[in-house]
């Protein structure tokens, strides 16, 4: 009910041209009725002008007088008929008569005054001041203010009646005279100014009487001047009533017209009233019918809702019941699916039980299979450890075979000595028997087949000597290469004396036993409970020599690998440790391993001359300082002299270009030269040890070996190297140059020790290059090489970390395998056809 208020109110406003769209055809109206009022409002001006005419009009008595009747108390403004009612015309009053001769009837009654006054003047000079003070009003011409007329006329044609003036009985004569002579400003009619008024103000006071003795004449004079001017303004009353006339002709037409123009807004009147009850009802028709909608439609929106919610609550009811019905799918499903589950398990577990015991069976298989290969190879490994005690006792029998046929030489040479001295005692039996020709030329021949005997069976025994010379240099680089071609052995120097200070705890393997292994009780370590404790350290090489052991001992170890290299084999023998471990001491000293080696091939080169071997030896001594080259045996110091390595790919050969060779044809010649080398040596002090080498020191033996019987050649090298410290940089607290001698040093090293891994995988790029140190030893490093490494250690407890650190280095390449090397050994033939 509220919102039909509110639409109702609505639609009141709709109706309401000012506040709605719907707008009633006003416009017309509106300017129909603002024209009227306009034009109503002038004509009502102009009648009230009439009427303040007539009521200016002199006297009510002067109006009686001229038997005119009075004007309507109170008549109805045009504007106020204009909402009367239209009457026919023919029903309209008609015009009062006299009102179109009101002006002229008042200007008669003027008039009428003025000859009463004239009589007056006549009987007495009083009676005009008393006529003009009887009517209580003064003829105001000015009252007949033309200007409504003049504007609803247009620009009149009557000349202007103005500045007319009352003659004032105050004024001299000659004033009036000038007065009545003077023409009237053109200005006079539209301006009210004090000029035009005539009027005489009530309050003044009345002209006195004029004594006797009045001259009559000038008084007549002055009258007849009067009537003049009264008939001055008559007339012109008149042409004023005329022009009045003809404005209210005017008027009347207008009036018809604005009479026809309101009984047409009368009757649009009557039609927008019409259309507005039309429209009122129509509004109110439409109100009830949007009442009435809208009741249906609530209902329908009632209904609708009710329908929604039951739809909604049965959807609901479906909702459960699907969702129910879904839970208990699931639930089925879940089930099934668990047993699904449940039973794929089972198969599962089944399967992989019977993987398992497959499995297991093929592990079983395996194991067997592992244990048979294992078994195998223990098998393998005893026919080898038999092979190598075959070879062993073979060699022994070789050695004793050697010195059986030694002996059998040596016999045969007395045996020779004695068929020698046989020859001579025949020779002098032959003498003797000259005489006895034939006796003695059959001892002769005799003598002689034996002779020949002897030597044949001579021969013979040289050959097998050759024979088993070459079949045991066969099976003694057999037995080298089941040791294996890169060796790691160490050796611990002795303490020098009680100052050095105090001894690392070092376990070494028991003589007896053929244990490796060197257990070194490290640092102390603190816990995390703070417990100090000292791990014990076990490192295992090929051989471990204690600090008692003499380099004779050594050499016999490596001794082996010097005949290698007479057998035509690349050997390297390094020494690598720590500043002051002993490594100079093992290579270089007196009696270490270069004289050794030098000692024991000339020997060996001496002994093999009987077996048709002759050697030639050369020997080179180089540095590598600071990754350059430096040439030992060449105390002129010439820097000019650049050393450059060369390598021969097919000859497996290096030659260091503008080094001194030396032939060593005699041990002296090796003693000379290690003196020479010593000397020239890069040593620098650091503060770990006085007389370190801060250089890798290369000693370069070249022997090649001809055969003149088997026409065999074997070409070898032997390189003995001397390393610098591998003291790490830290420790050695080295500055300036030596820092930079150390850096070079531990790269170098390192550089070794990766070309040692990589031959060790096996890998098809070998890092030789990496350092002056592996480039020079390319081809005495893996492939066709024997390699030996002593890790040189210092017994003492200061050294201890770096002790560590060696052994570790050692360990590393110890565990590397390099493939197996090859002998340069080629005969003559083959040699021929290569080139
Ligand atoms: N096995 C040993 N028996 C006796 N004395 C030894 C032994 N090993 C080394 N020495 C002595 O120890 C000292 C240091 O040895 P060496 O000069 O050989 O050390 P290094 O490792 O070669 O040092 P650097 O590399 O600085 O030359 C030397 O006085 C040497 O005589």
């Amino acid at each position: 009910m509220r919102t039909l208020t509110m639409e109702s109110s609505e639609n009141r406003n709709a109706l309401n041209p000012a506040s709605t769209k719907l707008r009633l055809p006003t416009t017309y109206a509106a300017t129909a009725l603002a024209t009227a009022s306009t034009g109503l409002k002038e004509i009502s001006d102009s009648q009230s002008n009439a009427r303040a005419q007539m009521s200016s009009i002199p006297t009510k008595r002067a109006a009686h007088d001229s038997g005119v009747a009075p004007p309507d108390p109170k008549r109805k403004t045009l504007a106020e008929r204009a909402g009367e009612p239209i009457q026919p015309k023919s029903q309209l009053p008609a015009p009062t008569p006299t009102s179109a001769f009101l002006t002229g009837t008042v200007s008669g009654a003027s008039i009428v005054q003025l000859a009463n006054a004239r009589n007056a003047n006549k009987t007495t000079t009083t009676a005009l001041p008393r006529a003009s003070s009887a009517t209580g009003h003064r003829p105001t011409y000015s009252s007949t203010n033309p200007s409504n007329f003049a504007k609803s006329l247009g620009p009149s044609s009557r000349p202007p009646v103005t500045g007319l003036r009352q003659p004032s009985f105050s004024q001299s004569t000659s004033n009036r005279q000038r007065s009545i002579s003077k023409p009237r400003p053109a200005t006079s009619m539209s301006s009210h100014g004090p000029s035009r008024d005539v009027s005489v103000a009530p309050n003044q006071p009345a002209p006195t009487q004029p004594p006797n003795g009045i001259d009559v004449d000038e008084r007549l004079n002055e009258v007849d001047a009067e009537w003049k001017v009264m008939k001055e303004a008559f007339n012109i009353s008149l042409q004023d009533k005329k022009a009045m006339e003809t404005a209210v002709q005017m008027a009347k037409s207008q009036v018809d017209t604005l009479e026809l123009e309101r009984q047409k807004l009368n009757e649009r009147n009557e039609l927008l009233q019409k259309e507005m009850d039309a429209l009122r009802q129509q509004f109110q028709q439409l109100t009830l019918t949007l009442e009435r909608q809208k009741m249906d439609h609530e209902y329908q929106l009632q209904n609708k809702s009710r329908e929604h919610e039951h739809e909604v609550k049965e959807l609901q009811r479906k909702l459960r019941d699907e969702s129910e019905r879904l839970q208990r799918i699931n639930r089925e499903e879940k089930d099934a699916f668990e047993r699904q589950c449940r039973a794929d398990l089972e198969g599962e577990k089944a399967k992989a039980a019977k993987e398992v015991q497959d499995l297991q069976q093929k592990l079983g298989a395996e194991q067997q299979d592992i244990n048979k290969t294992l078994l195998e190879r223990e098998r393998e490994l005893r026919q080898l450890q038999s092979q190598l005690d075959d070879l062993r006792s073979e060699l022994s029998q070789e050695q004793r075979s050697k010195r059986a046929l030694q002996e059998q030489i040596s016999e045969m040479a007395t045996t020779n000595g004695k068929l020698e001295a046989r020859n001579q005692g025949l020779r002098a039996q032959i003498d003797f028997l000259e005489s006895d020709s034939k006796q003695q030329s059959d001892s002769f021949a005799q003598m002689e087949a034996r002779l020949r005997e002897a030597l044949e069976i001579a021969e013979n025994a040289k050959q097998k000597l050759i024979k088993e010379e070459t079949e045991r240099r066969i099976l003694f680089n057999k037995y080298q290469e089941l040791k294996g071609n890169i060796r790691v052995m160490c050796r611990v120097r002795p303490a020098l004396s009680k100052t050095e200070g105090n001894e690392a705890k070092i376990m070494f393997p028991d003589a007896k036993t053929s244990s490796a292994q060197i257990e070194v009780t490290g640092l102390e370590e603190k816990s995390s409970f703070g417990n100090i404790n000292r791990k014990v350290l076990p490192f295992e090489f090929d051989r471990v020599f204690a600090p008692a052991v003499h380099n004779e001992e050594i050499f016999d170890e490596i001794s082996q690998l010097v005949q290698s290299a007479l057998d035509g084999y690349n050997v390297c023998i390094f020494c690598y440790g720590q500043t002051g471990s002993g490594k100079t001491y093992t290579m270089s000293s007196p009696d270490g391993m270069i004289p050794r080696a030098t000692h024991m091939i000339y020997d060996t080169i001496t002994k093999l001359r009987e077996k048709s071997w002759t050697y030639t030896m050369e020997g080179s001594f180089v540095e590598v300082y600071n990754e350059e080259l430096h040439d030992l045996l060449d105390g002129s110091n010439n820097s000019k002299k650049k050393l450059e390595i060369r390598h021969d790919d097919v000859r497996k050969q290096t030659t260091v270009l503008n080094c001194k060779t030396v032939a060593l044809d005699s041990a002296d010649k090796v003693e000379m030269m290690l003196k020479q080398a010593q000397n020239n040596r890069s040593v620098a002090a650091t503060k770990a040890n006085e007389r370190s080498s801060r250089s890798h020191s290369v000693f370069i033996l070249k022997l090649v070996g001809e055969n003149s019987v088997t026409n065999e050649r074997c070409e070898g090298t032997l390189n003995l190297v001397d390393l610098a410290g591998s003291e790490r940089l830290k420790h050695s607290q080295a500055e300036g140059e030596r820092m930079k001698e150390t850096q070079n040093i531990n790269k170098s090293l390192a550089c070794l020790g990766d070309v040692i891994e990589a031959l060790g995988r096996g890998s098809s790029h070998v890092p030789y290059r990496n350092s002056k140190l592996t480039h020079l030893l390319q081809y005495s490093l893996g492939g066709n090489s024997k390699t030996l490494m002593f890790v040189m250690v210092s017994p003492l407890e200061a050294h201890l970390k770096e002790t560590i650190t060696s052994l570790r280095f050692a360990t590393k390449v110890h565990n590397t395998h390099i493939g197996t090397a090859k002998s340069t050994k080629k005969t003559i033939k083959d040699r021929s056809s290569e080139s």
